[in-house]
Order: structure tokens, then sequence, then C-alpha cells
């Protein structure tokens, strides 16, 4: 288990990614991502369900129609590891922006 990245790394990291946001207690990162229908969601969430399960990190999420938010956090670790990092950059290679 990585330790959590100090407020400064993490907040570097988040810049170089495309619409994320640290949350309020600093432990998460986050993004909303729309789509033109319910079908593109679930299409672009069923891709990020792969590519999770392959690297054994997760998404918290939730969908509503066109809709998907997404939060990602270390859970183990208890706040922002380099593995959200790279979650989020595969995320946004699935989303095509
Ligand atoms: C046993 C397994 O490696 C762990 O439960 C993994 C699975 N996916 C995970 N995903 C996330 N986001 N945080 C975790 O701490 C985590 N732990």
């Amino acid at each position: 288990m990585a330790a959590p990245l100090a407020p400064d790394e993490r907040d570097a990291a988040v810049a170089g990614l495309i619409g994320w946001a640290v949350s309020a207690d600093g432990k998460a990162i986050a993004r909303t991502f729309k789509f033109g229908d319910f079908v593109e969601a679930f299409g672009f969430m069923a891709k990020v369900a792969l590519a999770a399960e392959k690297i054994d990190h997760h998404p918290d999420w939730s969908n509503s129609y066109n809709r998907v938010e997404i939060s990602l956090t270390s859970h183990d670790a208890g706040g922002v590891t380099r593995r959200d990092i790279d979650l989020a950059g595969t995320i946004d290679r699935l989303a095509g922006a």
C-alpha cells in the first residue's frame, strides 16, 4: 500500500489531468462526464470497469442517464495515490478527452 501523495504533489498531478478536481476533504479526485445518452454513458462505464479490474483499482461512481460522476481514492491508503492519478488518465483516454 502506497502512502497518499503530499498535498502539493497531489495538486500538481491533478493539474496535469483534464477536468479533475480535488475533493473538499483532499482525499479524493473527482470528475463528471456527460455523454449523448445512457447507452454511451454505460458503454464508457463498461470500458472503465474492465480497465479498473485489470489494474485492481476501482472507481467510486454513480450514473444518472447520460452523466457519470467518478470519484477516485485509494481506500487502503486513505487518500490520493499515484494509482488514482494513473487511473484518472486512463479514464480520460477512454472518454476520448
Ligand atoms: C484486495 C484488493 O487489492 C483491494 O481491495 C483493492 C481493490 N481496489 C481498490 N480500489 C481502490 N480505489 N482503492 C483500494 O484501496 C482498492 N483496493
